[in-house]
């Protein structure tokens, strides 16, 4: 790999002694690793090696993992490289607390928050980019979270909309990406001299809006995978200096540096935020600050009028009809043993039927993804359940569950019919599970199991 050459001289300085050990550390192998999902039941009955744990994150492990496994189709595994595995964990996310990932694809850090509220509170995950919004949402529908808005908006109409409102933000920014050049090589050709600090003026662009959404008394964790000054200590430096905010020690591993008094004209603070440089860490660079907001803390912002309104007044949603209530009703009562949702809290959105809590914020007016967790659709006299529903229960939910194999499951996922012989089974909807893994719905007609398996998702094994 080849750096800019004013690369080079700026580390060379900045890092003086260590600089040919950084640089080489650049030319290494990247390291891959993997993430379980405790969403899921029996989350650890996989295919995947769990024998060479990540030390500071409970579940994540060195290794790679295949992008058509059954695994990653349902959503037991997330594959991620082991520096940014940290970030979720230096949030500390707690279940209940409402939170927002504002630059959140493709969904790395949101599916570990996700999972790590337990179906309790609220993520709202954001992305300003569309395509890249799309694929967060795939990614986000694998892990089975219900508790997800996902939104597609700039940080200056969401603040405009949700103020004072957050327990926890996480700006995992846009940055010069140094961190990841030995990842992506490609990341090189953008870099120029002056790249760090425009990144470091949007970043700060960002923050300002980012403040507008926080709570009083919450917290913001703000990460990069750069090594720029510009962009970390020196940002966090700028935060200090025009917030009440104050730093967080966060805890270091073994290989994990202190952020750098030096690079932000010697704030000893500095040192409370992590570094982590691949020449001293197993993974890619990155830096990590957690910050506490100072203010006087209010009671919880899910109350704060501006951000709700009555489940009548939002107009993102319409209220079920009598015919779309019995069709819901009939389809749970059929296939599950169990109500799964509050009544109170399905909505239609055209025609499809969302679960969105009343405690939620109100999105009109703010462009979504998914607004709310898809439970299915309606279409003419019938309920067609949404994929992501197959990928957000358990076993123990459901009347209807029907076993297939291996060969079965990859015929099924690119699209294929499978074909049940001497079924007694009733027609209807079923749930197709595969190594004790829920997969999709599949109907029964006639002893054949019709594909529902989206197909913008289907792939061959
Ligand atoms: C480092 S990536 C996020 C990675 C993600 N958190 C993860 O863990 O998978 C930064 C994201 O910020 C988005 N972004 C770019 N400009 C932005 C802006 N002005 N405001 C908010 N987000 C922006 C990019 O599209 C990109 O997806």
């Amino acid at each position: 790999m080849k750096f800019p050459v004013d690369f080079k001289e700026k580390y060379t300085n900045l890092l003086g002694d260590d600089a040919p050990a950084f640089f080489e550390g650049l030319q290494t192998e990247p390291v891959k690793a993997f993430r379980v999902n405790p969403l899921k039941e029996n989350y650890e009955n996989i295919d995947y090696a769990l024998n060479r744990p990540i030390p500071y994150v409970p579940t994540g492990f060195y290794g790679s993992v295949s992008g058509k496994s059954l695994e990653h189709q349902t959503g037991y595994v997330y594959s991620q490289e082991p520096s940014a595995m940290y970030v979720a964990e230096v949030g500390d996310v707690q279940p209940g607390e409402v939170i927002l990932d504002l630059c959140a694809a493709p969904g790395g850090k949101s599916t570990q928050i996700a999972i790590k509220l337990a179906g309790q509170g609220l993520l709202v995950s954001n992305e300003i980019n569309r395509k890249r919004a799309g694929i967060l949402a795939e990614n986000i529908e694998r892990i089975g979270a219900t508790n997800v808005v996902i939104l597609n908006e700039s940080p200056q109409a969401m603040a405009q909309k949700i103020t004072n409102y957050f327990d926890k933000i996480f700006v995992d920014a846009p940055c010069s990406g140094e961190g990841m050049f030995r990842k992506d090589p490609d990341a090189i050709k953008y870099w120029h001299k002056d790249y760090p600090a425009e990144c470091a003026a949007r970043q700060r662009e960002i923050l300002i809006e980012t403040m507008k959404m926080l709570k009083p008394g919450g917290q913001l964790i703000y990460s990069t995978c750069t090594f720029a000054p510009e962009e970390d200590e020196q940002i966090i430096g700028w935060l200090m200096k025009n917030y009440e905010l104050e730093l967080i020690p966060v805890k270091k591993y073994a290989g994990m540096d202190s952020g750098f008094p030096r690079f932000a004209g010697d704030n000893m603070e500095m040192a409370k935020a992590v570094r982590l440089f691949p020449h001293h860490f197993k993974g890619e660079g990155h830096f990590i600050a957690k910050l506490q907001d100072k203010r006087e803390p209010i009671s919880n912002g899910n109350d704060s009028k501006k951000n709700r309104k009555k489940k009548k007044e939002t107009s993102v949603f319409r209220n079920l009809s009598k015919e779309e209530e019995r069709l819901w009703k009939d389809f749970e009562k059929e296939v599950f043993n169990q109500q799964l949702f509050n009544a109170d809290n399905l909505r239609c959105w055209g025609d499809q039927l969302f679960y969105y809590s009343s405690k939620w914020p109100n999105i009109e007016k703010l462009k979504f993804v998914k607004p709310g967790f898809q439970v299915g659709v309606f279409k003419k006299k019938r309920f067609e359940p949404a994929y992501g529903l197959a990928l957000a229960i358990k076993s123990s939910d459901v009347l209807r569950i029907i076993d297939v194999t291996k060969t079965e499951w990859a015929e099924y996922v690119s699209g294929n019919i499978i074909s049940l012989v001497d079924t007694q089974l009733k027609k209807g909807w079923y749930v197709l599970r595969c190594d004790g893994k829920l997969f999709a719905f599949a109907k029964l007609v006639n002893g054949t199991l019709k594909n529902f398996f989206p197909k913008g998702l289907r792939f061959s094994v």
